[in-house]
C-alpha cells in the first residue's frame, strides 16, 4: 500500500504541553483514513503540522514522497492537500457562490473581490455547491445559513481548490443527522473517484461507517491503527478513551 501522507516523529510542545510526542503515522493513498482519539490527544495539532499552520518543533512529514515539513500552508495546498477546520471558516458576510470562488481566487478574498468572474470557474462553483447539495443557498450570505450548511459550504470551497487529498477537521461536529448521512455518502463517493482523506471526527459512527484504515492517538502519538473491525475491539483503544 502506497503512503500518501506520511509523519516520522513529529514532536510539537505549547509551553509544557506536550501535543504531539513522536508521531509516527503512514496514511494511505486512495483510502478513507480517520484519525481518531480522545480531546487533546493532539490530532488538531498533528493537522496543523502537516498544513503548514504552525510548525513542529521535530519530525519529518512527506507527501507523496516529498518533504513538506517546512513549507508555507499554500504551498502544502499547492501540493495537493486541501482542509476544512474544526472551527469552520467562511467569509460571513459573503455569498456561498463567492465563497466558493474565493477559495481559488489568486490573492484570496480581496483577488475574489477585485478580480473578473471566469464563466468556467463559475459554473464549476455551481456545481461543487450543486453536489453539496446546497445549490439553493447560492445567493445566501453564510452568516445567515446553520452551522452544518455553513460546513457544506467550507467543503465546497476546499473541493473548488481540487485536492487529492482532503483532511477534514470533525466534519459531523454540530451537523444534524440529515447532514451527517449527506457528508458520509460525499466522502465514500469522492474517494471513489480517487480522493484521499484523513478524517479527524469524534462520532464513531460516522468513522466505522466511512473508513478504510484508522489511526488512533492517545497523547500526541499513535497507539494502534488498523481497519474498523479491529480497532472497535482493540483493548488500547478502549482504554484510551475511557482513560484507564
Ligand atoms: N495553541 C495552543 N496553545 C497551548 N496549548 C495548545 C495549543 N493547541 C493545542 N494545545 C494543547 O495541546 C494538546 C493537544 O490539543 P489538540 O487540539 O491537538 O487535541 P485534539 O486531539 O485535536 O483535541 P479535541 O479532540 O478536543 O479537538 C491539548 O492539551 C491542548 O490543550
Amino acid at each position: 500500500m502506497t503512503a500518501s501522507l506520511e509523519t516520522t516523529d513529529l514532536r510539537k510542545a505549547f509551553g509544557g504541553v506536550t501535543a504531539l510526542d513522536g508521531a509516527t503515522v503512514r496514511f494511505r493513498h486512495g483510502q478513507v483514513n480517520a484519525l481518531i482519539g480522545p480531546n487533546g490527544s493532539g490530532k488538531t495539532t498533528f493537522f496543523n503540522c502537516v498544513t503548514g499552520m504552525i510548525r513542529p518543533d521535530s519530525g519529518r512529514t512527506t507527501y507523496r514522497g516529498a518533504d513538506i515539513t517546512r513549507k508555507a500552508p499554500h504551498a502544502i495546498a499547492r501540493a495537493g492537500i486541501g482542509r476544512t477546520f474544526q472551527l469552520c471558516r467562511v467569509f460571513p458576510r459573503m455569498t456561498a457562490l463567492d465563497n466558493v470562488l474565493a477559495a481559488v481566487r489568486p490573492g484570496g478574498v480581496l483577488g475574489g473581490l477585485r478580480g473578473a468572474r471566469s464563466r468556467a470557474q463559475t459554473d464549476r462553483a455551481r456545481e461543487w455547491l450543486t453536489r453539496l447539495g446546497i445549490e439553493h443557498l447560492t445567493d445566501v450570505e453564510a452568516r445567515n445559513m446553520s452551522w452544518g450548511q455553513q460546513k457544506l459550504l467550507e467543503l465546497a470551497g476546499v473541493l473548488m481548490a481540487d485536492p487529492e487529498t482532503v483532511l477534514l477537521d470533525e466534519p459531523a461536529g454540530g451537523v444534524n443527522p440529515a447532514l451527517l448521512d449527506r457528508i458520509g455518502t460525499l466522502v465514500r463517493e469522492l474517494n471513489a473517484e480517487g480522493r484521499t482523506f484523513v478524517i479527524v471526527e469524534h462520532n464513531m459512527d460516522l468513522v466505522m461507517s466511512i473508513s478504510d484504515h484508522i489511526v488512533v492517538f492517545d497523547r500526541g502519538r499513535p497507539i494502534a491503527e488498523g481497519p474498523p473491525s479491529m480497532i472497535r475491539t482493540d483493548e488500547r483503544v478502549l482504554g484510551a478513551y475511557l482513560g484507564v
